[in-house]
């Protein structure tokens, strides 16, 4: 089938199994929100879909067996966003966000012109063309993060992974970055992005994953998981509940 196929995804690190039979799938055009507490198995998850994990089940895109593939091949397939925002060496802007490109790159070829057209998309998308010629250790946080954020975007994979990418956005870029991923969705790339903040997972995600203790709990419409007896029981935490035009508002107001 298109889109991405989990089954039974198991990792074990050290003596803990951190993800223990996790199954979904994921068809074209979905945009997915993993929300969960910390720990839950988020990250986990992403990690071992891009193979920076050892794992056991079975992993598809478009048919394709993730594990019978090389590392090229994968990353032509799936483009990710870690969590962490950690840039150590002074390359400018344009430089990181031109390295999504490499999976497409044969080694040491100039970059061709459509790498130079997507790379000029992805810095459009996270507007950060006005920075191309800065270095990126003289970012501020979110500048840095929307550079890392558009370098996976210049990868132009069908499945697309993000890992908290509206952590330290401004409101505005949170709301511009979460277009960016539904125009994707429109345009055909699965799009599974691990998220905090309910409020925009249940605004702009089509569906959610509630991921708990290494398992998926939940998995359906934001309005149907993100439920105050789920907020309650998972997080710990009362909330406001609405909908406005045809959208889930939360509001986080307390513990309970
Ligand atoms: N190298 C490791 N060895 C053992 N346990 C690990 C290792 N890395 C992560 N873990 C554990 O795996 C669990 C899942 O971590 P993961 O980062 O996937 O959680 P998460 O849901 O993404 O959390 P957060 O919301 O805090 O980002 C955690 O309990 C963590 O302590």
């Amino acid at each position: 089938m298109s889109g991405l196929v989990v089954q039974n995804l198991s990792v074990r690190l050290g003596r803990r199994a951190v993800l223990d039979g996790v199954s979904f799938t994921a068809t074209k055009g979905e945009m997915i929100g993993l929300v969960g507490v910390n720990g839950a198995g988020k990250s986990t998850l992403l990690r071992a879909l891009v193979g920076l994990l050892p794992s056991h089940g079975t992993m598809e895109v478009d048919g394709v067996d993730l594990r019978r593939i090389s590392a090229g091949e994968r990353a032509r397939r799936i483009a990710y966003l870690p969590q962490e925002r950690e840039i150590a060496w002074p390359i400018a802007v344009a430089d990181l966000v031109a390295l999504g490109r490499t999976p497409h790159r044969k080694p040491f070829a100039p970059l061709a012109h459509a790498d130079l057209e997507a790379i000029d998309r992805a810095m459009a998308r996270m507007d950060v063309e006005h920075l191309r010629a800065v270095p990126a250790t003289e970012l501020s946080g979110g500048e840095r993060a929307r550079a890392l954020i558009a370098r996976a975007l210049a990868q132009e994979a069908p499945l697309l992974l993000v890992d908290e990418p509206t952590a330290g956005l401004d409101p505005g870029h949170q709301i511009d970055l979460m277009q960016v991923l539904t125009d994707l969705t429109a345009g055909g790339t699965t799009v599974l992005v691990c998220i905090h903040d309910l409020a925009l997972a249940a605004r702009w995600c089509s569906r959610i994953l509630l991921v708990d203790a290494g398992t998926i709990k939940a998995d359906g419409l934001p309005e149907d998981v993100l439920s105050h007896e789920m907020l309650g029981s998972i997080y710990g935490i009362t909330a406001h509940i609405a909908e406005v035009d045809g959208r889930t508002i939360i509001q986080p107001l307390g513990r309970v």
